[in-house]
């Protein structure tokens, strides 16, 4: 039995004589229907379907064009492994097992269960969210599509969410992982008083169409700052994941696979070189590698590891960062309470001076 939202779409697109929308919902169907191996069905649905006549592009007119939903995703194709990666065991644990439910589906549904399909990952950046959700695609062989936020977010009133609603019908059309990163971008709080009433509309259509999801469709979002999206939003996702950055051990062993691939092993040992990081994210570990083999590669056999190597973590000690800048900052600015002694004292001097 085809899901009731997708009849739904049907019947409103054949009264409306939506032809995009109908093909969609009735690619949803056939999606819907192949996941659950009802492929007679599905190929009569698709015979169907290719009776319907293409719709011709739309005169232009003042309204902003909403293309079709495949304009705000790009498909990258999935090369990261699970095993490539090395996650705490909650995030470890959770994605064979997310994994296993997808690929077991069958006897899921055999006892009336769904496999699980929306999953939440929050952590700082560089630490492997966006390449678990690349590596529940690779396992699962199923295409990874990426959200475009440029494409996405437009500035009329209903736009975003008219091209929600396009992205959404065409991710209905395959089993696939659709991953949101940064995805407080779009799931903000929306108690936020700074927010128009539009971004309430656009999160209130997310959650509906997060809630309307085929389980085929395993949609991954991304996020830096858990704490900035909405509760709503939290407790749409049944899988949370944390992806913190690598303590000193983890950092190690990080150090000690890269290493061990390289032709030669330099002389300082793990310990001594994780020390000299310091704090850094899985990115910045293998950012680091990297430029130590390029330098190395490039000195053509003048420059051995252990100088490559020393240089590279000579400019690491003298990098800008982010975060150092940020506590800079706020050491530098007066906060309100700094300032209303200065003020007062700058009332005074001018009252004392003549020039004033
Ligand atoms: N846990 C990890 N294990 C192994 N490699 C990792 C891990 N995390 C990150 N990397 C490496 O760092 C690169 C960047 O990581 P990734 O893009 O997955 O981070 P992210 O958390 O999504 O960052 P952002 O929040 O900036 O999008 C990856 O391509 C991968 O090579």
């Amino acid at each position: 039995m085809a899901r009731a939202d997708h009849l739904v779409s049907l019947v409103r697109a054949s009264v409306s004589g939506d032809r995009e929308t109908l093909r969609a919902a009735a690619e949803a169907i056939v999606a819907d229907e192949r996941a659950k191996k009802h492929h007679i069905l599905a190929d009569r649905i698709e015979r169907a379907l290719s009776t319907v006549p293409v719709t011709p592009p739309p005169l232009t007119t003042s309204q902003p064009q909403i293309g079709p939903g495949r304009d705000a995703i790009i498909e990258v194709e999935p090369r990261i492994r699970f095993d490539d990666l090395l996650l705490p065991l909650p995030a470890r644990e959770n994605g064979r097992q997310l994994i296993e439910e997808h690929v077991r589906a069958d006897v899921l549904r055999a006892h009336s269960y769904e496999p699980r399909h929306r999953v939440l990952l929050s952590g700082p950046p560089g630490n492997g969210k966006t390449s678990f959700a690349e590596a529940i695609a690779e396992a699962l062989a199923l295409p990874f599509f990426v959200v475009r936020y440029d494409a996405l977010i437009g500035s009329y009133l209903g736009e975003t969410n008219a091209r929600l609603r396009k992205l959404f019908d065409y991710v209905r059309t395959q089993p696939s992982v659709l991953f949101f990163d940064e995805f407080d971008a779009i799931g903000k709080e929306r108690g936020d008083t700074h927010e128009t009433g539009e971004i309430k509309r656009v999160v209130s259509f997310l959650l509906m169409q997060l809630d309307q999801l085929p389980p085929y469709v395993i949609v991954i979002a991304a996020t830096n700052h858990a704490e900035l999206l909405d509760r709503a939003v939290w407790r749409r996702f049944q899988m949370r994941l944390g992806f913190p950055a690598p303590d000193r051990k983890l950092i190690e062993v990080f150090l000690d696979r890269i290493i061990s691939g390289w032709p030669e092993a330099p002389r300082l040992s793990l310990q001594k070189i994780a020390a000299k990081l310091g704090p850094v994210s899985y990115a910045e570990i293998l950012d680091f590698c990297q430029n130590v083999r390029r330098r190395q590669i490039l000195g053509l056999g003048e420059i051995g590891i252990d100088d490559a190597l020393a240089k590279e973590l000579e400019l690491w000690a003298s990098r800008v960062r982010p975060d150092l800048i940020d506590a800079e900052r706020s050491e530098q600015a007066p906060t309100e309470a700094d300032a209303r002694p200065a003020q007062a004292a700058s009332r005074r001097r001018a009252k004392v001076s003549p020039t004033a």
